[in-house]
């Protein structure tokens, strides 16, 4: 990829997005997890079609099909948005497939401390849905820890690499999740990228080890009901406060001490360059997934824009 050959109109779609999504505002945390949900339609178990099997093709923006599924909720109210960014932009040459990873990145940097991750330009669009059943759930069924690693693994994500890109949860809150408050943070500084994130959940566990023979508090003990233990653990509320930290089922699932990926969260927890750096790998190749990599070498670099 070659630096010098990002097109122009990125740096005014790149000043247009950093300041919409100022401060990591609402629309800054969708457009990352839009990211996410568009690029995450591939995977190696479903038929290889162009240009990207389902990945990061821009179909969760061109596709109605696609944004209807209740796992995009509640992204429906965000797309609109992004679509009429796209159509702003789209006779200068601009694709929708790269306007939600270029959104998505932007979105990272503009929380406090969020990473730049390498933003490469040149994606064809597909309105084609996805292929259903490709996303993850965080309550319910499909929520535990085999399933979860196995539907990374099919993308080509490691342990790793999965334990680093749900950090993006430093700066997620919930709106369409029934389980939980609406508008609850998954940590305690949902505007600030940092490893709060996984020192919540190390202590989620810890109070598990504590406390395993009582479950007359709130807190993990017996696994019951998980909303119980989903109080504020270290956030801005504690019990009887206002909505704190609220876990997804699946992240505590996913960090259980003594799992491969919840090694690796717990060495997140003290190690926020750790944490960075095998995020912005592993959402570095989120960006492109499903495209061919001799596609790939032909992209653009605008990685400077993100910066
Ligand atoms: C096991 C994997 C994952 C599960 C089960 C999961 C699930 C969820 C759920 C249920 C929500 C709340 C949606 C709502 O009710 O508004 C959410 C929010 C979010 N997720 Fe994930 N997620 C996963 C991985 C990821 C990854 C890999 C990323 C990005 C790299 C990501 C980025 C986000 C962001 C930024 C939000 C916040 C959106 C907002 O604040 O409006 N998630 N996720």
């Amino acid at each position: 990829s070659n630096s010098s050959a990002c097109p122009a109109v990125w740096s005014t779609i790149a000043k247009d997005l950093k300041s919409s999504f100022s401060g990591c505002n609402n629309n800054a945390r969708s457009a990352i997890r839009f990211a996410f949900h568009d690029a995450a339609g591939y995977s190696s178990k479903t038929p290889v079609y162009a240009p990207a099997s389902g990945g990061a093709d821009g179909s969760l923006l061109l596709s109605s099909e696609e944004l209807q599924r209740p796992i995009e909720n509640p992204l429906q109210s965000f797309q609109p948005w992004l679509l009429a960014k796209w159509n702003q932009y789209k006779d200068q040459g601009v694709g929708a497939a790269d306007i939600v990873q270029f959104a998505g990145n932007v979105g990272i940097r503009s929380c406090n401390g969020g990473p730049v991750v390498q933003t490469l330009i040149g994606r064809e669009d597909s309105s084609t849905p996805a292929p259903d059943g490709t996303l993850p759930n965080a309550f319910g069924p499909g929520s535990d820890y085999e399933t979860l690693t196995q539907l990374f693994a099919d993308k080509g994500f490691s342990t790793t690499d999965l334990a680093a890109l749900l950090g993006a949860h430093t700066c997620s809150q919930a709106f369409a999740a029934r389980q939980i408050p609406r508008g609850a943070a998954q940590d305690s500084t949902p505007t600030t990228w940092d490893n709060n994130y996984y020192q919540g959940l190390q202590a989620v566990h810890q109070n598990k080890k504590r406390d395993s023979n009582n479950d007359a508090d709130n807190d993990v003990a017996d696994g019951a009901t998980w909303s119980r233990f989903g109080r504020p653990d270290n956030g801005p509320g504690g019990p009887g406060g206002p909505p704190g930290v609220y876990h997804f089922q699946s992240d505590i699932n996913l960090s259980q001490p003594n799992t491969s990926v919840g090694s690796e969260m717990q060495r997140f927890a003290t190690s926020l360059d750790g944490f960075n750096s095998a995020f912005v790998d592993a959402m570095g190749r989120m960006n492109l997934l499903g495209i061919p990599a001799d596609v790939v070498s032909g992209f653009v670099d605008c990685t400077s824009l993100v910066e």
